[in-house]
């Protein structure tokens, strides 16, 4: 049973007036609101996420960064009693339209887990598994998607000379590497990372955010982290959640800076969360 609940704090900028200079908006999300079973998880959220950016989701435990950012590729689909209201767009395209083909869409966007989930089979098999789901043989082209995708996940010349090992004997940092490598081989024009550095220390977290940055500009990144200072440090925009809601999204520099809710300034000041 959908039940409607309103919040009572106002949000602030939540809705994306394009700058000059900016790409565009990739992903639109407009008072999108999810229901696990009767608990509502996420409140009429507006937000824009801006094409080759990094936009990061911060806010306490619990407050709906994963259900949101899951809700952007649908992820959540297959949970029992799920509800949704609103619209999250793609390229103006509602992704929860019924002619949707969810795993096309999938395809334009890569997801990274919190624990990196390689799986059994070498580092390169790793790598050309989502090709050889879509029945792609041609060995050049896997070759080739190999070194580009581990090029580009700046894992390539820690491993190229042991393509052939079982993935699982790698260090955590560099199975999310590949993890991302296995992400970008598709092809994506998105990439949403769900707390990807949870898991890992700090060197090897330090070389997950140096690779964000250099995807920055070839991808859309949208990242949910519990860590503000790698928030700050990886994001171009920002959006601070709280109970289910958006409270405040803006450039990064501000929400951190100058933040226009208390809420935000509490929760960025470290008085709670
Ligand atoms: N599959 C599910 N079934 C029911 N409730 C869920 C489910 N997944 C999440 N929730 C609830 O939805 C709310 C938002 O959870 P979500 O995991 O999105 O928050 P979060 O901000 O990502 O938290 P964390 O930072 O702790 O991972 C929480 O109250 C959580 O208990």
């Amino acid at each position: 049973m959908k039940e409607k609940i309103h919040q009572s704090w106002e949000t602030i900028e939540t809705v994306y007036h394009p700058k000059k200079g900016a790409k565009g908006i990739s992903v639109e999300v407009e008072r999108f609101s999810l229901w696990y079973g009767a608990k509502q998880a996420l409140f009429e959220n507006t937000m824009a996420i801006e094409r080759g950016l990094v936009t990061a989701l911060i806010g306490p435990s619990g407050c709906g960064k994963s259900t949101l950012l899951r809700s952007m590729n649908r992820m959540n689909d297959l949970i029992d009693g799920l509800n949704i209201d609103g619209e999250i767009r793609l390229d103006g395209t509602n992704i929860y339209h019924r002619d949707i083909d969810v795993i096309a869409l999938r395809k334009r966007m890569g997801m990274v887990f919190q624990k990196p989930n390689p799986f059994p089979m070498s580092i390169a098999e790793n790598v050309t598994y989502p090709l050889k789901v879509d029945g792609i043989r041609d060995r050049r082209i896997l070759k080739e998607t190999v070194e580009r995708a581990l090029k580009s996940a700046a894992l390539w010349e820690e491993v190229k000379d042991r393509l052939k090992e079982n993935a699982m004997g790698m260090s955590g940092g560099q199975q999310q590497r590949l993890c991302i490598a296995r992400a970008i081989a598709s092809d994506p024009e998105i990439l949403l990372m769900d707390e990807p550095c949870s898991a890992l220390d700090p060197i090897a977290t330090s070389k997950i955010e140096d690779l964000i940055d250099e995807l920055r500009g070839q991808y859309t990144i949208a990242i949910v982290t519990h860590n503000m200072q790698q928030a700050a440090r990886v994001s171009d925009n920002t959006a601070f959640m709280y109970l289910g809601k958006i409270v405040e999204y803006g450039k990064t520099s501000t929400i951190f800076e100058a933040p226009k809710s208390q809420r935000t300034e509490d929760y960025v000041t470290g008085r709670f969360g």
